[in-house]
């Protein structure tokens, strides 16, 4: 029987949860116990960093699960300040003690913080590490076109994710296509655009009303019908069971356009080639 979301498979032929959960801001014993009945409810993909802070939390509620490791697909990301070849090594031994984990499934470069320049060492260690076994796959966040081509050209390696903004206000259709052509899954953050106003916009709630869903579920299956694997945060559990269940209906092309047509750009000061992420 299918648990929770179906899966796709990645550029290294990994399978992947087509939704997941965000954790920012799920921290200490409480995190931990959101994190816990969000796995219980069957999300198997789960999004931490370790600037979140909850890496300890994160890890705690996937080592007291009854699911086994091998089925939950625990992803953290490299900061800023931790850019540079040698640095990558000993950050990645700084998140797996957090996480009390062997392994992460998924490594991600937080942000690319150009005016540090490092980016793409960091990438050539992120390619060793994925041989090491302390990383499954590899990829990064908030990577621009341009980002992308200069690690790939440096190292022939293709991120398998790039998790970036995306939200009906940012769809980000030129960034996904070059994800497409290069190989890569899109993964949306703050899907839900941390909520504002997102969800009692026009389009959202007449489809929510026509296929007897709520808003959210709207926002959540946009995403998986434009390809993007959404992880969208809630510490809610009755949440975060909703935003699970997106997978029993599917909106129309018209629906689709109509939800897209919201796009005004970024909501957040989330600008790749500007923004200090250390
Ligand atoms: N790579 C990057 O640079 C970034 C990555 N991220 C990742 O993306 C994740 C998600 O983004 P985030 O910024 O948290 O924002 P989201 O778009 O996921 O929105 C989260 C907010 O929406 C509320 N919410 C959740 N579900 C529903 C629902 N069904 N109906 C109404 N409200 C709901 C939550 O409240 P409640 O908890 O009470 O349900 C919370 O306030 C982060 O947690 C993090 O893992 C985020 C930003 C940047
Ligand atoms: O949440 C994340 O992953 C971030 O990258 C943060 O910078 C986030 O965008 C934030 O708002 C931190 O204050």
């Amino acid at each position: 029987m299918q648990v929770g979301a179906p899966t796709i498979e990645l550029n290294d032929g990994h399978r992947f949860p087509e939704l997941g959960l965000g954790t920012y801001g799920l921290n200490g014993d409480e995190g931990a116990a959101a994190v816990g009945t969000a796995i219980a409810s069957g999300y198997r993909l789960l999004d931490t960093a370790l600037n979140y802070g909850n890496e300890d939390a994160v890890g705690r509620a996937v080592r007291e699960s009854e699911v086994p490791r091998e089925d939950l697909v625990v992803t953290s990301k490299l900061p800023g300040r931790h850019h540079g070849y040698d640095e990558a090594h000993r950050s990645i031994d700084e998140t797996l003690g957090n996480l009390g984990l062997d392994h992460v499934d998924l490594y991600l470069i937080h942000w690319p913080n150009p005016s540090v320049g490092r980016f793409v060492d960091t990438w050539k260690a992120f390619v060793d590490l994925r041989d090491s076994g302390k990383v499954r796959s590899i990829g990064v966040s908030n990577f621009t076109p341009e980002h992308l081509r200069r690690i790939v050209d440096a190292t022939g390696v293709a991120p398998a994710v790039n998790q970036v903004e995306l939200h009906p206000y940012f769809p980000q259709a030129e960034l996904r296509k070059v994800h497409q052509e290069l190989g890569i899954v899109t993964e949306s953050w703050s899907p839900l655009a941390k909520r504002s106003e997102l969800l009692t916009e026009q389009p959202i709630v007449a489809a929510a009303a026509a296929h007897g869903v709520a808003p959210g579920q709207v926002v959540l299956r946009w995403h998986v019908q434009l390809g993007a694997v959404p992880v969208p945060k809630s510490g809610d559990a009755a949440r975060q069971k909703e935003n699970l269940d997106v997978f029993g209906f599917e909106l129309t092309d018209d629906e689709v356009q109509a939800i897209s047509a919201l796009e005004r750009g970024r909501l957040w000061d989330g600008d790749p080639d500007t923004h200090e992420e250390m």
